[in-house]
């Protein structure tokens, strides 16, 4: 599957633009806060119906202005007619996304059929950050992976907000009484879900290790050892006990204090946290190391279906200013050997994005931005 071009009107710094791509490597150039970034955020929103950089995605709207609009041309193969998917949104509205202008009736369809794995400065954050961060993260992942998943996920996160919303209302209001019958028909449709989750994250994480131990080593010239758990109470006792024994506490915090939404992804390097004992290229390696697992299991599961959509496009945010050499030689031998697909890239410095491109067989792109201004070199 290649992205064969793009156009943006009133996105972030750009009022308009129109691009067109190789399906090889495709380069944006251009001084900080030039746009770069910008532009693989709008591929992003084309992927995934969402910024990588904001959840908010009125912030997406040019400033001044009271809409935008991402267009791009999907390819499934060279020979297949194009798709035009569409995300626009108008101040104050809900998002729109279209696929050859016919309205999504979910957004969630939409996820997964043009898949997009983004390695950016930001990855670190999945060490850094708290276990809310890697559950999104991974179940972003599993979501793309498997659609049975999504819609799991969806019908969980609606039931836990009635659940919420009750106990919130029971402490406010307790002259109104607590509708107890209430709360256990919730529950008894709750905890099916729950466990439903936990059983495919478990899975999904048994089958993802292994791919992330090998590219971690290949990165890291297997000096050390990593590891990745999953963390859930589900997988000890059942979610309908877990609720009923902790019934007490949700009423008095007025939330559901177990469950799928609590559990936890644990990340560890040779036996130790990542967070706070490795160091800052290990964690590195480590952020990198699970995007290109995250790659590899989405393009062998489009193997595996037979979809023409084999590799996700492959978004490499500032990859040169942030990796050491080896790194990035280890990244670009992987775009080399045809292991990716379409690839995008951003970088401050022609010259030097020349030179590490300089063995690639693939067809190169070079776009130049300046300003909210793209153009191809
Ligand atoms: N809604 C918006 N309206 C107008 N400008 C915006 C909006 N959102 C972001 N910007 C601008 O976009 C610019 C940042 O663009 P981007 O992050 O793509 O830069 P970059 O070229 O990737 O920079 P770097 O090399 O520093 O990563 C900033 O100048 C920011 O003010």
């Amino acid at each position: 599957m290649t992205l064969d071009s793009l156009q943006l009107l009133f996105f972030k710094n750009y009022e308009a633009a129109s691009l067109q791509f190789t399906p090889g490597l495709n380069c944006f150039i251009g001084d900080n806060g030039s746009g770069k970034t910008n532009l693989l955020d709008a591929v992003h929103y084309l992927s995934l119906s969402k910024s990588a950089l904001t959840p908010i995605d009125g912030n997406s709207i040019k400033q001044g202005a009271d809409f935008f609009v991402v267009k791009g041309n999907f390819r499934a193969d060279a020979d297949d007619a194009p798709e035009t998917i569409q995300v626009s949104l108008r101040q104050g509205q809900k998002k729109v996304l279209t696929h050859d202008k016919q309205p999504y009736e979910r957004m969630a369809d939409h996820i997964g059929r043009y898949p997009a794995v983004l390695i950016s400065p930001y990855d670190t954050d999945l060490i850094r950050e708290g276990s809310e961060e890697r559950r999104k993260y991974f179940d972003s992942l599993l979501s793309q992976f498997d659609h049975g998943f999504l819609d799991v996920l969806i019908a969980y996160n609606a039931l836990l907000r009635q659940r919420n919303a009750l106990l919130k209302q029971a402490a406010e209001r307790p002259s109104q009484g607590f509708d107890r019958d209430y709360l256990l028909a919730i529950d008894d449709q709750l905890a099916p879900l729950g466990e439903q989750l936990s059983e495919q994250r478990a899975v999904f994480i048994e089958r993802f290790t292994p791919l992330f131990q090998q590219h971690y080593q290949q990165l890291a010239d297997g000096r050390e050892s990593v590891s990745l758990t999953y963390r859930s109470q589900l997988l000890e006792t059942e979610f309908g006990q877990l609720l009923r024994q902790n019934e007490r506490r949700d009423f008095v915090m007025q939330r559901t204090t177990a469950g799928a939404h609590r559990d936890d992804f644990v990340f560890l390097l040779d036996g130790l946290p990542v967070k706070g004992y490795a160091s800052q290229g290990q964690q590195k390696s480590y952020a990198i190391a699970l995007k290109l697992a995250q790659f590899e299991i989405l393009t062998l599961r489009a193997a595996a279906l037979g979809t023409a959509a084999t590799k996700p496009l492959l978004l490499l945010d500032d990859i040169f200013d942030r990796l050491d050499d080896k790194r990035i030689a280890r990244l670009l031998e992987l775009v080399a050997n045809d292991t990716f697909g379409q690839v995008f890239l951003t970088d401050t410095n022609l010259a030097r994005t020349d030179r590490a491109l300089a063995n690639v067989q693939a067809p190169i792109r070079r776009f130049s931005v300046q300003a909210g201004t793209v153009i191809q070199l």
